[in-house]
């Protein structure tokens, strides 16, 4: 039976989106979507990810295979992506413009504003070395401001789990960072039982920051939203950067702010839809 997806993106992190609705298995395995995601003999994207029933009563479930075929608990940009199709496919039956969506990583709020905006509650962050997760102190302990060899460098790194795992350092110009050769490196560290996605992160001004990612399973990506929430908490932890910035990144900028009312982080960037098939 042929499989209908539509090609999303938020800010060139590139997304085939699956209408999965109807059952609680995705139809396409993580070697089908590692086939799918290639570049030359495939769609092309970053990952695949599934719109299914919700679970422990939210509206949906997302899913989300990594173009490696691995299984991330969340995705920032996908989840916008998500939020965008999911409207698309309601269409004029939709009566709502924000979703509660089940992820690994814990329920997430997408909100859909106008011309292909999409503010997402992205919930509390998690900082114990355990919830990273990382042993780069015992698991009770944050990691803030950790020496951490990588490739014969000494890197200052702080840890934040938004759902998913992220080391974020701070550098002086993100632009000379090598990513390709040291992106894989902090990947798979050991000090990374699940592997990690790496953000270097310049501070232009305290309300504005420049990212540049590589990210678990992916490789160099254009964004990352997830990535962009748990660097703007880095910045706060580390006295970097205000509450509230723009994290500006390879493919266009996203707004976060981690606020001070409900300590939760909020994410905003757009979702665009490039185009349908079939499988
Ligand atoms: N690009 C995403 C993150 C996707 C998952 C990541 N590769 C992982 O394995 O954790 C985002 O926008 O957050």
């Amino acid at each position: 039976m042929a499989i209908e997806f539509t090609k999303y993106h938020g800010l060139g992190n590139d997304f085939i989106l699956i209408d999965n609705r109807s059952s609680s298995v995705p139809v396409v395995t993580p070697e089908q979507a590692i086939k799918l995601c290639d570049r030359h003999f495939g769609i092309g994207a970053d990952g695949v990810i599934f719109a299914l029933p919700g679970e422990n009563a939210t509206d949906y479930t997302m899913r989300i295979f990594n173009s490696d075929g691995s299984e991330p608990e969340m995705c920032g940009n996908g989840i916008r992506c998500l939020a965008g199709f999911l409207a698309d496919l309601e269409g004029e039956s939709r009566n709502k413009d924000s979703y509660r969506i089940h992820t690994l990583g814990g329920v997430m709020i997408p909100q859909i504003l106008p011309n292909s905006q999409v503010k997402v509650d992205m919930g509390l962050p998690r900082l114990l070395a355990g919830e990273i997760p990382t042993n780069l102190a015992p698991d009770k302990e944050k990691v803030i401001s950790q020496p951490l060899e990588v490739a014969g460098q000494t890197w200052d790194v702080t840890c934040v789990n938004m759902g998913n795992p992220h080391c974020i350092t701070f550098v002086e110009d993100v632009a000379a960072i090598e990513l390709e050769s040291i992106g894989p490196k902090f990947e798979h560290h050991p000090v990374f039982p699940q592997r990690i996605n790496t953000e270097f992160i310049q501070v232009v001004r305290r309300d504005y920051l420049k990212m540049r990612v590589w990210e678990r399973g992916a490789g160099i990506t254009l964004a990352c939203g997830t990535g962009a929430c748990a660097s703007l908490v880095a910045g706060v932890l580390t006295g970097k950067c205000d509450r509230a910035a723009t994290v500006e990144l390879p493919g266009g900028p996203l707004q976060i702010e981690w606020s001070e009312v409900d300590q939760r982080v909020y994410m905003t960037g757009p979702a665009e839809r490039v185009f349908t098939g079939k499988l």
